[in-house]
């Protein structure tokens, strides 16, 4: 039986899952990938015994793996394994306060009243509001296109586009947070979250409300053997579904005739398709790959994403006071965000996030007595600020206040090092202006802005990742490779009774 072909334009965690998705539908699929390693930005390196994930780190929602698996009928346990954590993330504040947010609702209640004095009943309200908005309004959005006339004529779905419209579209999730919680230290904790989308808390709508549902209702994981576990199961597993991968193969140009896909161009030999999806930037596709259209400039006027800068430092000494996740907060919130999108500038005190995965693993994270520390700040995308001297100068910031904070001079314990910044996240990810998450949600109407996991304008050519619906970070870039092979199911289908 002669199958149909797909071909995929990079094999990040989107990418990877819709190869894997698109073989199980039948597709002879071919993943043709710049760089000579899959994950995208969900990679990792080793350096003196060190290991490092080099992009994320915080799992949630182990349930989009486990459908990949599912659905390919292969035991997930014989590629993927993961823990539950009792902490989320531990907070060190500027004023010494530390609070340990406990996945356990009452745990986490107790230590809210404890150390905040905030009012544990309200952390119970809040999570189960973030519950329901998740459940009536985020899941529609998951799982669904915005973009088709099918889904927003559904019932279910127009109800929660005018409930998201009517209480989150006009509040910000500082508004949210601010009205559910007493303490400006709880406030603080919960703001946080809109860094998940690489957004401000001071400008992205409420409905970011229900990233605590996930953390703290559904759970936070660690995988065993890193986040880079994530990449090798599902490319082991696209192996297995025998999709095949072109490494150090760049994809030059889309082939399109009379408004249809027909393949790509990659080494400067043409290869045909029935469909294409690009798991790349959006604003990249069009710009580098469809040079003929415009709709770059379109994708180009929303704000891009927050970036980082990243230290992954081999520490010759082991912190008993640090977790998995930990979070060294500004004193002054308002003016880092303020800072970071509307200067396009670092603050000075910056809020510090050190995630340790020798913590869950020692001795194989790390060598026996050190750890593995990935110390990263928000900044703004790239618009061509001095990076060098940014990244000189915040590392004296950085490990002056960990210093200060842990008791303990850092410097003199860093025996590795090596250093990310917007540029080099762009240049090895191919993410526009080095952004986290695609485009920011610091409009009302960014989850509308977002491009559309298929475009109309070329039949046959589809769109997946973290730059397009329904946004960025691993569990939305595994819901848009969900999106994008229902959409080819129906397209066939239409394909099909038109013939
Ligand atoms: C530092 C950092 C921290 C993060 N933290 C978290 C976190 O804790 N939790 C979380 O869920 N998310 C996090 N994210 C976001 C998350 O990593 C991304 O949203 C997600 O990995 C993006 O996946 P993607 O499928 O869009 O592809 P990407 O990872 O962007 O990969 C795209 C792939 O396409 C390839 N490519 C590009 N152009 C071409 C071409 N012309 N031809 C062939 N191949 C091409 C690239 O080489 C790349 O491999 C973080 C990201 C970074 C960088």
């Amino acid at each position: 039986m002669s199958h149909k072909k797909a071909i995929i334009i990079g094999a990040g965690v989107a990418g990877l899952a819709s190869a894997i998705r698109l073989a199980v539908q039948g597709f002879a699929v071919e993943v043709y990938e710049k760089n000579s390693y899959p994950g995208g930005k969900l990679s990792h390196f080793e350096a003196n015994g060190f290991k490092f994930d080099a992009g994320p780190s915080l799992f949630t929602q182990p349930q989009n793996i486990e459908a990949l698996f599912a659905l390919a009928g292969e035991p997930i346990a014989d590629y993927f394994n993961y823990q539950s954590l009792p902490v989320s993330c531990k907070y060190f504040y500027s004023d010494g306060t530390v609070v340990n947010a406990y996945t356990n609702t009452n745990a986490f209640a107790n230590e809210l009243e404890n150390k905040l004095g905030e009012d544990g009943k309200k952390l119970t309200s809040y999570l189960k509001q973030s519950e329901k908005v998740y459940n009536n309004i985020g899941s529609i959005f998951l799982n669904h296109s915005l973009h088709k006339r099918k889904t927003l004529f559904k019932a279910p779905i127009r109800k929660a586009l005018a409930t998201a419209k009517s209480k989150y579209l006009f509040k910000t999730l500082h508004h949210i947070n601010e009205a559910a919680f007493t303490k400006t230290h709880t406030v603080q904790l919960f703001n946080r979250y809109a860094t998940y989308n690489g957004s401000s808390p001071y400008l992205a709508p409420g409905m970011l409300s229900l990233i605590p549902h996930l953390e703290h209702n559904e759970g936070t994981f660690y995988p065993k053997g890193g986040m880079i576990s994530i990449t090798n199961a599902l490319y082991q597993l696209a192996l297995k579904k025998n999709v095949v991968f072109h490494f150090n193969t760049p994809v030059t140009s889309i082939i399109h005739h009379e408004d249809k896909v027909r393949g790509v161009v990659a080494n400067n030999d043409n290869h045909y398709a029935e469909i294409v999806v690009s798991n790349m930037d959006a604003y990249f596709t069009y710009n580098h790959l469809l040079k003929d259209y415009r709709k770059a400039n379109k994708i180009l006027k929303q704000e891009r994403s927050s970036s980082a800068l990243i230290f992954y430092w081999g520490i010759n000494a082991s912190f008993p006071a640090l977790e998995l996740h930990n979070i060294f907060f500004t004193k002054d919130y308002k003016a880092e965000f303020d800072s970071l999108f509307k200067l396009k500038n670092l603050y000075y005190d910056p809020t510090i996030y050190i995630n340790i995965t020798s913590k869950c693993e020692p001795g194989f994270q790390a060598p026996e007595g050190k750890e593995n520390w990935f110390v990263m700040i928000n900044v703004p995308a790239n618009v061509g600020q001095n990076w060098q001297s940014f990244t000189q100068r915040y590392r004296e910031i950085i490990i002056a206040k960990l210093s200060a904070a842990l008791g303990k001079d850092i410097a003199s314990l860093i025996e590795v090092e090596e250093v990310l910044d917007p540029i080099t996240i762009e240049s090895k990810t191919a993410s526009y202006m080095g952004s986290l998450y695609g485009t920011s949600s610091n409009s009302k109407f960014a989850a509308f802005l977002r491009h559309p996991n298929f475009t109309n304008a070329i039949k046959g050519l589809y769109f997946v990742g973290g730059s397009v619906h329904p946004g960025g970070g691993i569990p939305l870039c595994l819901q848009s490779a969900k999106i994008m092979s229902d959409i080819v199911v129906d397209d066939m289908k239409k394909k099909k009774k038109a013939h």
